[in-house]
């Protein structure tokens, strides 16, 4: 499920740059995944130059990340304020920074941690980029609800595909515990309409969609960054 299409020196590029924008005192987000771990890194090098921040991570990985670029790690319920919080995507829309995140299966805290923060960031290579979504939508399930939500995402015109894990048997378990389905729906013409109804099923925990959340994009390219405010 990862995408994985840009070079490594385009995500840093783009980490580097949004990570211009946290100022000491600070609480930032951590978001999941390659790009956003070169900005975890750069965070880290500010921390051993003097800065003060704490930061919210998204996930296991990123906490871990975190901990050893000895960035001081909070829950989310441990803070009033996120001031700004940098994640990246699987997908972006260039027409309004919709996005479809959860290639790493950390979309559920990705969302309350960026939806909670004052300022989001996104960051991301070239190849994450298109006009109209249309990359699978992961939606985290309760465990016993895969076989309902997939059902009621064939009604909905999509298809759902238990996310299977790369390096064990069975499936992917999220940070949560949960499964995720993976349900392709082709070119997502009303990303807001179709996040309102996959927010409805039962037993969905959440949904890929974050659409009116991103508050600038930061995509590295191989010789800069291009920044989209939304
Ligand atoms: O949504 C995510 C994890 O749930 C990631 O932000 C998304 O998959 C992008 O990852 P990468 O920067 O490795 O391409």
């Amino acid at each position: 499920m990862k995408t994985t299409g840009g070079t490594d020196a385009q995500k840093r590029r783009a980490a580097e740059a949004a990570v211009e924008a946290v100022e000491d005192g600070t609480v930032v987000g951590l978001g999941t995944g390659s790009t956003t771990a070169f900005a975890i890194r750069a965070i880290g090098d500010l921390v051993a130059d003097g800065l003060d921040v704490r930061g919210v991570p998204t996930s296991f990985a990123s906490r871990e990340l975190a901990r050893e670029c000895d960035i001081p790690v909070v829950d989310l319920d441990e803070v009033d304020a996120v001031d700004l919080a940098i994640d990246g995507a699987d997908q972006v829309a260039t027409t309004d920074g919709a996005l479809v995140k959860g290639g790493g299966a950390a979309h559920a805290r990705e969302k309350m941690v960026d939806a909670f923060a004052d300022r989001f960031l996104v960051v991301a290579d070239p190849s994450k980029t298109a006009e109209t979504l249309s990359r699978p939508v992961p939606i985290e399930v309760l465990p016993s609800a895969r076989t309902t939500v997939a059902a009621s995402v064939s009604d909905l015109g999509g298809e759902a595909t238990l996310r299977r894990a790369e390096r064990k048997d069975g499936p992917v378990v999220t940070d949560n515990g949960n499964l995720v389905l993976d349900c392709e729906f082709g070119a997502i013409a009303d990303p807001e309409s179709l996040a309102a109804d996959l927010a409805s099923l039962p037993g969905a925990v959440e949904h890929g969609i974050f659409v009116g959340l991103a508050d600038a994009v930061y995509v590295g390219t191989d010789d800069g960054v291009e920044v989209d405010e939304f």
